[in-house]
């Protein structure tokens, strides 16, 4: 082949290559016209390959572009690649990548050049680097510090953002693990390392975990920690391990906040019902593994409710607060002094080997309420009545345990509160009893199970019934007859009272009507009301269409109240007594010596009468104290204008000791227990007989 094949020949391969090539390609003499395009170039720059043929290199080249880099071309053997903007034929501009070389061509010396597009390469360029901007600004935004640990290495890089939020400075920090861990809250590193671990063994799918960390201020600060493994070594083991720390003191504080009201309770802060009960629950357990035991001390506050309702709920409230500081005083620091509401508390006591241990903090605890509480400057007496129940001898969890420790407090009260009772089966007993009378409670009045006994009153200048007091009575065919000491605080409670209460009444004045109209028309009825039923608004109403309906006179009822109505301060309480002495009705004070026996509230609610408590009755004539005291009430109630009955005489002597005090009226097993209406109208027959004159 000759030379001149050759050159052809080596045309045609050229020719061939840059046809199908899909890269612009060109060749321009020395001065920048071109000599030949291939098709790709011709469909880049948007113009025929004839028009091309036509223009140079230059013409090519978008306004301002440098148009040195042609003549480096042509004066170098080396390639040249520049990167410049190219213009369309319509106009439009792009970027490209522009590689000279100079070349032989057809035996002349001139420039071949490959042209690439390269608007896409610049483009994830760009939008690379706008996100990886993003990022650092959300970074920042986001105050989150970054990590960048080479576990080959051990060296850990940290951002700016990681010294700053933790109040280091970039000097003097050391980049190791290690260091990192000395910062890490000593009880949470144990966490920290595991869940880093478990990840980088690859048993967890994520690593993200909270501990606390120290700033260089000494104060711990809550971290947030995550973060991916990002390199591996040929064996796939982790290599380079990067993450962020975020700072999450807020919401942690948020958190513990909520996690804290959840538990706590707001006024005295000692743990509520919910983590008290839970407390036990883990003691109980606790107990059954080492074989120990746990008393459990049920404490309610004595009359609480009554220094509430009278002294306002504020002072209460800081009643509540002052007890609960004395509770916690008394116990050691491993037991639980919790409050389940309102006046109650418990006491858990664990990890006890017998159950007197326990006894001296009971003690000391009662000893708390013996001093004076100063609430604003006022000196209050408040006691205290504590249930024990101890497991697991007493219950077999804790709930059984709560329960019988709570019948065993009422029974605390029921000796006389300030005091303490261990819990006993009976006791068990006697809740259950309530729980009946609750539920048997439901429902009787319809069924008819209710009924008034009388008891008489007896004038005891003459010697005559002057009236009687209605007293209920409940027979139910489950619990037999139920007395009204057991019942009628169930039927506050529950609400029933108000139906009891109007049922008494109704029967009690169309019974006296009755009486009335047969035996003596100045026959008094006397009829209990209870705290309960002052809240029925209906009440005044109530008595007075009573009254009319029966045609019994408004004197002729007395209505019997106790202090507890009284004590409540509510100026309705005051509204309605004055309402019904209004009507004319008579009130009476029952009770009298039991609670506060506050003189003043006789003198500032319109009492016509005083009921001196059976409890000083029965001492009248064996102690000179009560018969002291009974000598100053009557004396002073008589100088009130207030005539005096004296209940529960049972012996001739009690009643000629009140006669000679000038006491003006008894009622007693004396003279008759509580009796049906029949019994009763027998009994007032018998007595019209012998006050009519023998023949
Ligand atoms: N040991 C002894 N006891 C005597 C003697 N004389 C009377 N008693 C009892 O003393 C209580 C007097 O009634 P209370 O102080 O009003 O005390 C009453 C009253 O507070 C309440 N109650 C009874 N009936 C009603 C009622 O209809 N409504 C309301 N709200 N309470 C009632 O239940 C309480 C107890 O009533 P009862 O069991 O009927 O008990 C009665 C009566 O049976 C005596 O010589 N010796």
């Amino acid at each position: 082949m000759d030379a001149q094949q050759l050159i052809e020949q080596s045309e045609d391969i050229f020719k061939v290559l840059t046809e199908e090539s899909t890269q612009g390609i060109s060749v321009a003499d020395l001065d920048g016209n071109y000599i030949y395009v291939n098709p790709a170039f011709c469909q880049m720059m948007g113009y025929s390959e004839q028009e091309l043929l036509q223009l140079t290199v230059f013409n090519m080249k978008a306004p301002k572009q440098d148009h040195s880099s042609f003549d480096k071309t042509k004066n170098s053997k080396e390639k040249q690649a520049v990167q410049v903007n190219l213009q369309r034929k319509d106009g439009s501009i792009f970027p490209s990548e522009v590689i000279g070389k100079k070349i032989n061509y057809k035996g002349e010396l001139c420039v071949l050049g490959t042209v690439q597009d390269i608007s896409d390469r610049i483009a994830t360029h760009q939008a690379l680097a706008e996100s990886e901007y993003r990022y650092h600004s959300a970074m920042q935004v986001a105050n989150d510090g970054i990590w960048d640990w080479n576990i080959k290495t051990g060296v850990v890089r940290f951002d700016e953002r990681y010294f700053t939020m933790a109040g280091y400075e970039k000097d003097g920090f050391a980049y190791t693990l290690v260091e990192w861990q000395k910062r890490v809250h000593p009880d949470d590193l144990h966490i920290t390392n595991k869940a880093m671990q478990q990840y980088l063994d690859g048993k967890a799918n994520s690593y993200d975990v909270e501990f606390r960390f120290l700033r260089k201020d000494q104060s711990y600060m809550w971290i947030r920690s995550r973060g991916k493994v990002i390199e591996r070594d040929e064996d796939n083991q982790p290599k380079r391990f990067i993450g962020t720390h975020s700072d999450i003191s807020v919401q942690k504080q948020h958190e513990e906040k909520i996690l804290h009201q959840a538990h706590f309770d707001s006024l005295t802060y000692l743990p509520n019902r919910f983590l008290s009960l839970d407390r036990l629950k883990h003691s109980c357990q606790e107990a059954n593994r080492k074989n120990e035991l746990v008393a459990l001390l049920f404490l309610d506050l004595d009359d609480f409710k009554k220094i509430n309702d009278t002294l306002g709920h504020e002072t209460g409230d800081l009643l509540l607060i002052e007890a609960a500081n004395r509770l916690r005083s008394v116990v050691r620091s491993v037991d639980t002094v919790g409050r389940l509401g309102g006046d109650e508390f418990v006491i858990i006591l664990g990890s006890l080997s017998n159950v007197e241990e326990a006894h001296p903090i009971i003690e000391n605890l009662l000893n708390q309420f013996r001093e004076m509480f100063i609430i604003r400057g006022r000196e209050l007496m408040l006691t205290a009545s504590v249930g024990v129940a101890v497991f697991p001898n007493d219950a077999s969890d804790a709930s059984e345990l709560l329960r019988n420790a709570d019948s065993a407090m009422y029974d605390a009260k029921a000796c006389g509160r300030n005091t303490f009772s261990y819990y006993t089966a009976q006791m068990n007993q006697c809740a259950q009893r309530r729980l009946a009378i609750e539920e048997q409670i439901h429902g009787a009045l319809n069924r008819q199970e209710f009924s008034i006994c009388y008891q008489a009153k007896t004038d005891l200048t003459s010697g005559e019934i002057m009236g009687a007091e209605a007293l209920l009575r409940w027979h139910n065919p489950v619990l037999g007859n139920v007395p009204p000491d057991e019942f009628i605080s169930v039927a506050e409670q529950t609400g029933n009272i108000i139906q009891l209460g109007q049922f008494v009444l109704k029967q009690a004045l169309s019974q006296t009507a009755r009486w009335h109209k047969q035996f003596n028309a100045d026959f008094q009825i006397a009829i209990n009301l209870s705290p309960r039923q002052f809240r029925d608004p209906m009440l005044v109403n109530f008595i007075e269409d009573s009254l009319k309906a029966t045609g019994v006179a408004a004197d002729k009822l007395e209505l019997e109240i106790t202090e507890g109505v009284l004590l409540s301060g509510h100026n309705y309480v005051e509204a309605m007594l004055t309402n019904i002495t209004n009507l004319g009705v008579q009130l009476a004070m029952d009770d009298f010596g039991t609670g506060y026996s506050s003189l003043s509230y006789l003198r500032s609610y319109p009492f016509d009468v005083l009921k001196i408590d059976r409890s000083f009755i029965n001492e009248i004539t064996n102690s000179d104290k009560d018969k002291a005291l009974i000598n100053a009430v009557v004396s002073m109630s008589h100088a009130l204008n207030l005539r005096v009955v004296a209940e529960g005489i049972e012996t001739d002597e009690q009643c000629n000791y009140l006669r000679k005090l000038g006491c003006d009226y008894g009622q007693g097993y004396l003279f008759s227990k509580p009796i049906t209406a029949d019994a009763m109208s027998s009994l007032l027959e018998q007595s019209m007989q012998l006050a009519q004159p023998k023949n």
